[in-house]
């Protein structure tokens, strides 16, 4: 049933009906084809997750609709019919410690596919399947999950949505807080679930070097509107300045150069990866909000 992701004139209006009625998306026309890698880029505020949450309609368009395979969301869909679509659209938030629930590793990975009707025996098997594929080795499956590195935790976390075998797989910043060689092992995961099994892959990503280095498309958001959407070589192609830079020296002096020929204020204090990413988003055009 994964088939592609198709967003038709979605918008979203957080509390309609009230005074704090907010539209956080407009008019959102988006496809996203089956077994495609794509980033959705965009400031702090900008819809990113709002955007992701309709793939497995933990949200619900407040017009227009989503379509993901043969399975069509609107604001009239009811939470009845959800399961085949949440087993087939796996979802990864940015802190996994919000997504583990059960006192062991295993326990918690088998809980999914247990919820969805697998016998105790099929689902340990999918959840030590799981273990192997986001390479967590079995001695951790009686742990707790909490005393877990940060970079382990997100595997369990990962592996909790593997374990349901799905076909879609959405990340919301699952580097969020780690150092570079966490960041670097989950990013070689999340690449080779879309390299070697198909996966699609959508990531809310910050990191403007696992853009360029990992997606086949890239969507730039602001304000809750789509602005750009293309390749990374497409979107990046004019910003000279990064690609000189291949995006990996973000607090060097070469960069802070960069950044003032490119006509960007910069900082008094040392540069951060952060103002790389706002750099590149306001030459985007993805103006703040
Ligand atoms: N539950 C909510 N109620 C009201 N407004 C909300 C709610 N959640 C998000 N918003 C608003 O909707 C807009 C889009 O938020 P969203 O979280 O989708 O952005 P984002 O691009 O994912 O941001 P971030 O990078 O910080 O995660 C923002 O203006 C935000 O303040």
């Amino acid at each position: 049933m994964a088939g592609q992701i198709k967003f038709q004139n979605v918008n979203y209006v957080y509390h309609e009906d009230s005074p704090d009625a907010h539209q956080a998306l407009k008019d959102i026309n988006l496809t996203l084809t089956e077994g495609s890698f794509t980033a959705i880029i965009g400031h702090t505020g900008s819809g990113k997750s709002t955007l992701i949450q309709h793939i497995n309609a933990l949200i619900k368009p407040t017009s227009g609709e989503v379509s993901v395979g043969d399975y069509v969301i609107t604001h009239k869909t009811t939470n009845k019919n959800l399961r085949p679509l949440r087993q087939k659209v796996g979802m990864v938030f940015q802190f996994p410690e919000k997504q583990i629930f059960e006192e062991t590793v295993i326990k918690d990975i088998m809980f999914g596919p247990l919820n969805y009707g697998a016998t105790e025996a099929e689902a340990k098997q999918a959840a030590l399947n799981a273990m192997d594929l986001v390479g967590l080795p079995q001695q951790y499956q009686d742990q707790s999950p909490i005393d877990l590195s940060g970079g382990q935790m997100r595997r369990v976390a990962i592996a909790g949505v593997l374990a349901m075998n799905p076909s879609i797989l959405i990340l919301d910043e699952p580097t969020a807080g780690l150092d570079p060689r966490g960041h670097a092992d989950i990013m070689a995961l999340v690449a080779r679930l879309h390299d070697e099994m198909g996966i699609t892959i959508i990531l809310v990503t910050h990191q403007m070097d696992d853009v360029v280095q990992y997606a086949e498309q890239v969507v730039v958001m602001s304000h809750g509107e789509i602005t750009k959407q293309g390749s990374p070589q497409d979107i990046f192609a004019d910003l000279k300045w990064v690609r000189q830079m291949q995006l990996t020296l973000p607090t060097s002096a070469e960069f802070a150069e960069q950044l003032k020929l490119a006509g960007f204020p910069l900082p008094s204090r040392p540069l951060t990866l952060t103002d790389l990413t706002n750099a590149i988003l306001t030459e985007l055009g993805a103006n703040h909000g």
